[in-house]
């Protein structure tokens, strides 16, 4: 019998134990032996709920316990969690986590410690929530050299993107019902600001490079500033606005960066809706692949943390090998990285578009429906830096930029 103990029974955590006791006759007869919860540990106690016979709330109970094999940490956070799964793979037990925050922070020390204690660090939730992602890159694509992930990384905005979108639904209101459905992070700002999304893109440009690429370094912009209009013009252009995190390899460097971006209707993503994730990946040999799923909530997500906790459980006294090193990957400055933007501006079209033409160059202008007192138009393809110097110059009527993924 292979023993397990959860640390958080918050929205994934009570998932983990629901998946491991509905579909605990056919994990046991996958893994060939029974696999079972012997603690859980939370700050609160659950007396109403059959689990708190197994709710511990001290720690020490699971790292002194040799009986426990794999630690399931589902608390988030990077403090205790950092130093509870540290100890745990110190203590030879091997650890599964669904925390991005904690994988994109301290990834590359906890893969080391796990190898060097002969046991395994595995976080496939913590990417694309229950979308197999990371181990496909780790394991399927190693003949290949990826030169490209985009993706709708986080449900919260994706979900509220889409309402907003389709429906006019207001920001408040369904930042709520994300909320409410356990898409949300703790302190919502994680998503509202692309944090969350940094930090997954951060682990899957450390996969895809074998260094470590820190989020701090990633351009990131979140879809505070999307406005209605915004979406009005994306409707205009016959495109829409989506929540981008993106990797690419242009020449010998890595860009990276997670920003609202416009996204015509016969890009991949175009049509990825609601709290679904979707991961567009290039390879040099593979050519284009998709992965698209249920990005965030209680089951899709603790069914990757299961799917983590069967393959440590296979693989006890086994290192499956350490995804990327701690050398420090410099990311291509975002300045030299091209594309095109578009630009709202304040004022009236007939009286600026000489102005514009002669700072931006050849533009395609649009006008949305019911705005009045502004317009719109797209740039041709240049550096960011030049478009920052270019919107400089023309001062101060710009409303807005969003840039195109194309
Ligand atoms: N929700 C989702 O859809 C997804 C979440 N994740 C990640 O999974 C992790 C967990 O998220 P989620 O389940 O939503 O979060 P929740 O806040 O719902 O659950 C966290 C649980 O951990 C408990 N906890 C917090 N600190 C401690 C501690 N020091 N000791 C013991 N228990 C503690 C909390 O208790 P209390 O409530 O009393 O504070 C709570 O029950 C996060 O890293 C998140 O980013 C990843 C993918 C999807
Ligand atoms: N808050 C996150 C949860 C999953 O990672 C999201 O909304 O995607
Ligand atoms: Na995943």
């Amino acid at each position: 019998m292979v023993k397990i103990a959860v640390l958080g029974y918050g929205t994934v955590g009570s998932g983990v134990v629901e998946v491991l006791r509905t579909n605990q006759k056919v994990i046991d007869e996958r893994l060939g032996e029974e696999l079972r919860i012997k603690y859980v540990l939370d700050l609160r106690d659950f007396p109403d709920d059959p689990v708190q016979e197994l709710i511990t709330h001290d720690f020490e109970d699971i790292v002194n316990d040799d009986e426990v094999k794999i630690v399931v940490e589902v608390m988030g956070g990077i403090e205790p969690a950092y130093t509870f799964v540290k100890r745990s793979l110190e203590a030879g037990k091997s650890v599964a986590t669904s925390n991005k925050a904690l994988v994109a922070k301290h990834g590359a020390e906890l893969l080391r410690t796990a190898k060097e204690k002969n046991v395994n660090f595995l976080f496939e939730a913590s990417v694309g929530g229950g979308i197999p992602i990371l181990r496909p890159l780790h394991s399927s694509l190693t003949g290949d050299v990826i030169e490209e992930i985009t993706g709708i990384l986080n449900g919260t905005t994706n979900y509220m993107m889409t309402k907003m979108f389709y429906e006019g639904a207001d920001y408040d209101e369904v930042l709520e019902e994300a909320q409410d459905n356990g898409f949300a992070e703790r302190n919502p700002e994680a998503d509202v600001e692309g944090y969350d999304a940094c930090r997954k893109i951060a682990i899957l440009s450390s996969i895809i490079s074998g260094k470590q690429v820190d989020f701090e370094d990633i351009y990131c912009e979140g879809i505070t500033k999307i406005t209605a209009e915004d979406m009005k013009y994306a409707k205009a252009m016959g495109m829409t606005i989506k929540l981008l995190a993106t990797c690419k390899r242009d020449g010998g460097k890595l860009n990276a960066m997670v920003a609202p971006c416009l996204l015509r209707a016969e890009h991949p993503l175009f049509s990825v809706n609601g709290v679904f994730n979707s991961i567009f990946v290039h390879g040099n040999m593979l050519g284009d692949a998709m992965f698209y799923g249920s990005g965030a909530g209680k089951l899709p997500t603790a069914s990757a943390v299961v799917g983590d906790i069967v393959e440590e459980a296979r693989n006890l006294d086994r290192n499956l090998g350490v995804m990327w090193s701690s050398e420090k990957l410099t990311l291509e400055d975002r300045r030299d990285v091209e594309r095109r933007f578009f630009v709202r501006v304040k004022g009236d079209r007939e009286e600026l578009q000489e102005q514009v033409a002669a700072v931006f160059g050849m533009v395609q202008f649009v006008q949305a429906e019911g705005l009045s007192g502004e317009f719109g138009f797209v740039t041709e393809e240049m550096p960011e830096g030049s478009y920052e110097e270019k919107a400089e110059r023309f001062g101060g009527q710009i409303l807005g930029m969003i840039r195109v993924e194309e």
